[in-house]
C-alpha cells in the first residue's frame, strides 16, 4: 500500500495481463456477522483484509467471538445463542457494512454499546434504522447529532420485550444497508413467531438484498420476500454455520480493471485484461457492471471464476443509463465517459451523496480538473470529455477519503494527451482495497523511458543514501542503492557456491542480471533474506571489490540497475546514475558536503555503532578518497552536466530532502498548491 501524501501516476500507455482480486467487502462483512451470530465455527475463506473487515473483526472479537486469524483464511466461533460481552465501545471506522448490520444485530442480542466511526461516519444516515429499532422497543440514543452515529444501545438489562406483531416497517431509499441490517438480526427473535419487514419507499441498491437474501440462505435462514417490498423471516429460524464459506473476489474492484481492459491496448501484443476470483456468476450485483461496460464498447467473456476484458469500441460509447443497481461500480462509469465519444449521463444515483463523500460532487469536481465538463443534479451526474487532446489538464485529483474516487481517477492516466496524473492520499484505498495501485502497476504497460527517475549522486558520506531514501519514500517511488550492488553481487555469488574470479566471471554475470535485490524501509533484501547487516562486514567490502574487477560482472549490473526504472518512478543512489546509468533521468542532484562535515557524520555514525573512530583520519581518508574517485578515467565521480548541486553541509537531512522534492515538484505539471 502507498502512505505517501501523494501518489504520482506517469502516463500510462496500456494494460494487459491477469489481475486477482481481494475478496468482496459486502460478502465479507456479512459472512463475518453472521457467523458470529450462528452456533459453531465458520471457516471463511479469501476473506477480504481491508480497513472495513478489519472494523468488523476487532469488533466481534471485543462482543466475544473467537476470531483466529491466519492470511485470508478466518474462523470464527459465532456466539451461538450466549450473549455478547458488554458494555464495549465499538469502532467502526467508515464502514457501513459494519456500522448498520451490528447497530441491528447488538439491538437485538441485548447489553450496552456505543457505536461510533470516522467523522464521515457520524455524517452517514442511520436515521431510518434506528427508528425502526426503536418501533420494535429498542432503546437506543444518538451520541451526537440525530440520525447520525455515534449511538449508544442500552439494553444493559437485557433485549426489552420486542413488538413483533406488527411489520417492521423501514424506509428503503437512502440506503438499503438499514433492511439488509433488519434482515441479518432479526432472525435472532424469530424463534416462535415469523416477523415481517416492509419496506417504505422505494428500494435502491436492490442487488445488494439479494446477496443478503443468499448468505442468510447459507446460515440457515429463510426469508421470502413479495416483489422487494415486504420480507417475511419465517418462525423458527436458527443461524446454524455452514462449516465454511469461500468469498468470492470483489465485483466493484473489478470494475476498475474491467475498464482499464476497455480503454487499453497493450504493446506486446497480449491481449486484454484477466480478471480472476468472481465471474459471470456472481452473486454481487455489481457484476452487472460488465453491461454497462458493454454499453460502451468493452468485450468481456467470463466464466464462473474469471472474466476476461478487452477493448472493443473505440472511442467508447457514451451511454445514459439508471445506475441504481450498480452504485460502487456506476462511478467507474463516470471515468470511462472521459473516452466516450459525446456525453454520458448517470441517473438515479442519489445516494451517491451519503457515501463515503458527497461522490456526485466530489466526481464533477475532479472530472472538471481534467477538463472535461461535468453537470451535477440532486442524482445524476453528465460528463461530456475534453473535446480536444490539448484540452486536457494535468490534474491533482483530491480523493476525499474515499477509496473509489482514488481507484477510478487512476484510469484518467491513459488520457491521450500524456499527461501525469496525481492522486491525493493514496491510502485510502485501504477500505476495500490496500494493493489497488500495486495490481494496477502489475499489468500496466509504460515505455521505461517514461517512468521518472530521480538520480542524486555525490562523494562518499555526503549523506546520498539517507536522502534519496527518504525522497524516495515520500513519493512512493523505488529505491535503488547503487553503492551496494556490488557487495550484494558477492554476497550472492558466494551464497550460490562460486568463487569470485575470472573462472566464474559469466556465471556471476548471469546471476547478476535478475538478482531480487530491493531496498524496502531501510533494509536490503535479496529474494526473502534480510541481507542489510550481512553485506556491510568488511568481509562482504574486499568481496565486492573482487566482483567489481570482473568486467562481465559490471556489465551485467547495469541491466540490473536499470531495471529498478519500473512504475511508479525511482529514486537511485550512486556515483554515476545521473551520469552513466540513468542519463535521461528528469532530474538529477548532485549531493555534496564539505569534509569537515562529512567526516563529523561518519564519526558519529561509527561511534553510535561502538566502533572506535578518529574525526582527522576519517577527513584525510575522506580527501583522497574524494581525488582519486573524481580524477579516475572510468567513471569518475562528476555531477551530471544537468545536475543541480545541493551542497547540504549547513542543512538538516529534513531540509535537504525537501530542497530535492521542491526541484521535483517544480518540473510537475500540477499546481505547487497541491503538493501536501
Ligand atoms: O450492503 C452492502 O454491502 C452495500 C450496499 C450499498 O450501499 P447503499 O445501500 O447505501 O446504496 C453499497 O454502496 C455499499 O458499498 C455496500
Ligand atoms: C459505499 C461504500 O461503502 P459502505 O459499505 O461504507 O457503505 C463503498 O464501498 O463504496
Amino acid at each position: 500500500m502507498f502512505h505517501t501524501a501523494f501518489l504520482d501516476l506517469p502516463a500510462l500507455d496500456g494494460a494487459a495481463g491477469t489481475v486477482d482480486l481481494p475478496g468482496s467487502k459486502s460478502i465479507s462483512n456479512r459472512v463475518l456477522l453472521l457467523a458470529a451470530l450462528s452456533e459453531g465455527t465458520t471457516v471463511v475463506h479469501d476473506l477480504l483484509a481491508s480497513d472495513d473487515t478489519r472494523v468488523m473483526l476487532d469488533a466481534l472479537r471485543q462482543i466475544g467471538c473467537t476470531v483466529d486469524e491466519a492470511g485470508s483464511t478466518v474462523r470464527i466461533t459465532g456466539l451461538g445463542g450466549h450473549a455478547p460481552r458488554s458494555p464495549a465501545k465499538l469502532f467502526m471506522g467508515n464502514a457501513g457494512t459494519a456500522m448498520r448490520p451490528l447497530t441491528a444485530a447488538l439491538a437485538l442480542l441485548g447489553g450496552e454499546f456505543e457505536l461510533s466511526g470516522v467523522p464521515r461516519m457520524h455524517e452517514r444516515p442511520i436515521g431510518d434504522l434506528v427508528q425502526a429499532l426503536r418501533q420494535l422497543g429498542c432503546l437506543i440514543d444518538y451520541l451526537g447529532n440525530d440520525g447520525y452515529p455515534p449511538l449508544r444501545i442500552a439494553h444493559v438489562q437485557g433485549v426489552p420485550s420486542l413488538a413483533l406483531t406488527e411489520p417492521i416497517r423501514v424506509r428503503g431509499d437512502v440506503s438499503s444497508q438499514f433492511l439488509t441490517a433488519l434482515l441479518m438480526a432479526l432472525p435472532l427473535a424469530a424463534g416462535t413467531q415469523s416477523i415481517a419487514v416492509e419496506v417504505v419507499g422505494e428500494l435502491i441498491s436492490r442487488p445488494y438484498i439479494a446477496i443478503t437474501l443468499q448468505l442468510l440462505e447459507r446460515f440457515g435462514i429463510v426469508v421470502e420476500h413479495q416483489n422487494w417490498q415486504r420480507f417475511t423471516i419465517v418462525a423458527g429460524s436458527r443461524y446454524q454455520s455452514p462449516g465454511s464459506v469461500h468469498v468470492e473476489s470483489d465485483a466493484s474492484s473489478a470494475s476498475y480493471f474491467i475498464a482499464l481492459g476497455a480503454l487499453t491496448t497493450s504493446a506486446t501484443g497480449q491481449k486484454g485484461i484477466k480478471i480472476q476470483g468472481v465471474g459471470l456468476d456472481s452473486i454481487q450485483g455489481d457484476i452487472r457492471f460488465v453491461e454497462a461496460a458493454r454499453a460502451m464498447g468493452a468485450v468481456v467473456t467470463g466464466g464462473p471464476n474469471w472474466l476476461q476484458v478487452e477493448r472493443g469500441a473505440w472511442p467508447l460509447k457514451a451511454i445514459d443509463l439508471d445506475c441504481n443497481h450498480i452504485p460502487d461500480a456506476a462511478m467507474t462509469l463516470a471515468v470511462m465517459a472521459l473516452y466516450a465519444e459525446g456525453t454520458t449521463t448517470l441517473r438515479n444515483i442519489a445516494s451517491w451523496r451519503v457515501k463515503e463523500t458527497d461522490r456526485i460532487a466530489a466526481m464533477a469536481t475532479e472530472l472538471r480538473k481534467l477538463g472535461a465538463t461535468a453537470e451535477e443534479g440532486a442524482d445524476y451526474i453528465r460528463v461530456t470529455p475534453p473535446a480536444n487532446v490539448a484540452d486536457w489538464k494535468a490534474a491533482s485529483i483530491h480523493t476525499y477519503d474515499d477509496h473509489r474516487v482514488a481507484m477510478c481517477f487512476s484510469l484518467a492516466a491513459f488520457n491521450p494527451a500524456r499527461l501525469p496524473v496525481r492522486i491525493e492520499d493514496p491510502k485510502c484505498v485501504a477500505k476495500t482495497f490496500p494493493d489497488y495501485f500495486e495490481a494496477l502497476f502489475s499489468v500496466a504497460q509504460v515505455e521505461t523511458s517514461h517512468i521518472p527517475v530521480i538520480c542524486i549522486d555525490g562523494p562518499t558520506a555526503s549523506g546520498k543514501g539517507t536522502v534519496a531514501a527518504a525522497v524516495a519514500q515520500r513519493l512512493g517511488y523505488r529505491f535503488l542503492d547503487s553503492g551496494a550492488m556490488y557487495r550484494i553481487t558477492a554476497l550472492a555469488a558466494l551464497r550460490a557456491g562460486f568463487a569470485i574470479d575470472a573462472d566464474h566471471e559469466a556465471r556471476i554475470a548471469t546471476l547478476a542480471q535478475t538478482l531480487p535485490v530491493r531496498f524496502e524501509g531501510g533494509k536490503v533484501w535479496l529474494g526473502s533474506d534480510d541481507v542489510t547487516e550481512a553485506i556491510r562486514t568488511e568481509e562482504a567490502g574486499m568481496n565486492a571489490s573482487r566482483v567489481s574487477a570482473l568486467p562481465a560482472v559490471r556489465t551485467a549490473l547495469v541491466d540490473l540497475q536499470h531495471s529498478f526504472q519500473r512504475l511508479p518512478g525511482l529514486v537511485a543512489d550512486g556515483r554515476d546514475m545521473g551520469t552513466v546509468i540513468f542519463p535521461g533521468a528528469p532530474l538529477k542532484v548532485f549531493l555534496t558536503a564539505n569534509a569537515a562535515c562529512r567526516a563529523e557524520r561518519r564519526y558519529k555514525q561509527l561511534i553510535s555503532k561502538g566502533f572506535p573512530a578518529n574525526i582527522d583520519d576519517l577527513r584525510a581518508d575522506l580527501e583522497a578518497r574524494d581525488a582519486r574517485d573524481t580524477s579516475r578515467s572510468v567513471a569518475p565521480l562528476k555531477p551530471a552536466q544537468d545536475a543541480l548541486v545541493l551542497d547540504n553541509s549547513d542543512l538538516t537531512i529534513e531540509q535537504a530532502v525537501e530542497k530535492v522534492l521542491t526541484w521535483w515538484q517544480e518540473r510537475q505539471p500540477f499546481a505547487a498548491s497541491a503538493q501536501r
